[in-house]
């Protein structure tokens, strides 16, 4: 192990101070911060529109803040602001729906070399990727984690949305990276294949993989999640230990909408009440 990934297991594992990102010529983030330390799993919950793809986008290095007045680069992630993306990948991996439409889309792709391509950064293996044996356990591991083992053999356009997601995050891990920022992870899954999902991230955040989850829905906050974040057209709007920010008045103000939240054992689920 290098001296900086030795450190990224100490350093936050992202800083972001006062960014400010322009789509349209228009705030989609705005001077928003967050801080995550290594280990804290947290939520970032918002309604349509109010930045969290632009934040994904954001860490994942697809779209840029405004320069600071200072020079610097308001985003760290492990402690640095400079990252190759494929050292990047190694310790942050990064699951989108941008993403899963690219793999599943009409290039034709197994799902075994979807995920042992993810070793070389590639889409798909070519003549100078050398598959180790390692390389090849580590990806059939990943895959039965995610229960998705029994799809080796099966085109990646032919999956349905959540055995394509299964596959993919199974692709992020085969670096075992330290975290992994999810986008909308549940979007397509039916109630019943959403709680297996859902289990399975269980038994990530449970393995050590700090899960940073964007999403719509409270329901899909995981007890282990201790942290949440609430977005608003671009804007942090309470960030906090979940019982403090999980309130019907916080989301109320998130959604613009009258909320109830309850609690069902760990975990929590929001109504939306008559105005
Ligand atoms: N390509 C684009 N060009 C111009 N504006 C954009 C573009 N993409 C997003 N936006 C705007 O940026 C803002 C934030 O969009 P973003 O996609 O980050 O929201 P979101 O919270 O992910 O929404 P959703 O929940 O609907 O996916 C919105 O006002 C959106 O209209």
């Amino acid at each position: 192990m290098n001296a900086d990934a030795t450190n990224a297991s100490t350093l936050p594992l992202l800083e972001i101070n006062d960014a400010t990102v322009l789509r349209g010529g228009r705030p989609a983030l705005d001077r928003f911060s967050l801080r995550v330390e290594a280990g804290r799993h947290t939520a970032i919950l918002g309604a349509n529109g109010s930045g969290k793809s632009t934040l994904v986008q954001l860490v994942a290095r697809q779209l840029y803040p405004l320069v600071p007045s200072d020079g610097g680069n308001p985003v760290r992630v492990f402690g640095r602001t400079h990252w190759n993306v494929a050292e990047l990948r190694g310790l942050l991996g990064i699951v989108s729906p941008a993403l899963q439409n690219d793999y599943t889309s009409d290039v034709p792709l197994e799902v075994f070399e979807a995920v042992v391509s993810g070793f070389f950064a590639a889409r798909g293996l070519g003549l100078d990727h050398r598959v180790s044996d390692d390389m090849h356990e580590r990806a059939r591991t990943a895959l039965e984690q995610l229960g998705a083992g029994q799809l080796i053999g099966r085109a990646m356009a032919s999956l349905s949305t959540g055995e394509a997601r299964r596959v993919l995050i199974a692709r992020a891990l085969v670096h075992h990276p330290r975290a992994l920022l999810l986008d909308e992870p549940c979007a397509g899954l039916d109630p019943a294949s959403r709680r297996r999902f859902l289990e399975s991230l269980r038994v990530l955040a449970r393995g050590g993989t700090t899960l940073l989850l964007v999403t719509h829905h409270v329901e899909e906050i995981l007890p282990e999640i201790g942290q949440v974040l609430l977005l608003k057209d671009g804007r942090v709007l309470h960030q906090g230990d979940k019982a403090v920010t999980l309130t019907d008045a916080a989301l109320g103000e998130t959604f613009g909408m009258p909320v109830r939240v309850t609690r069902h054992g760990d975990w929590y689920h929001a109504t939306v009440e008559s105005p």
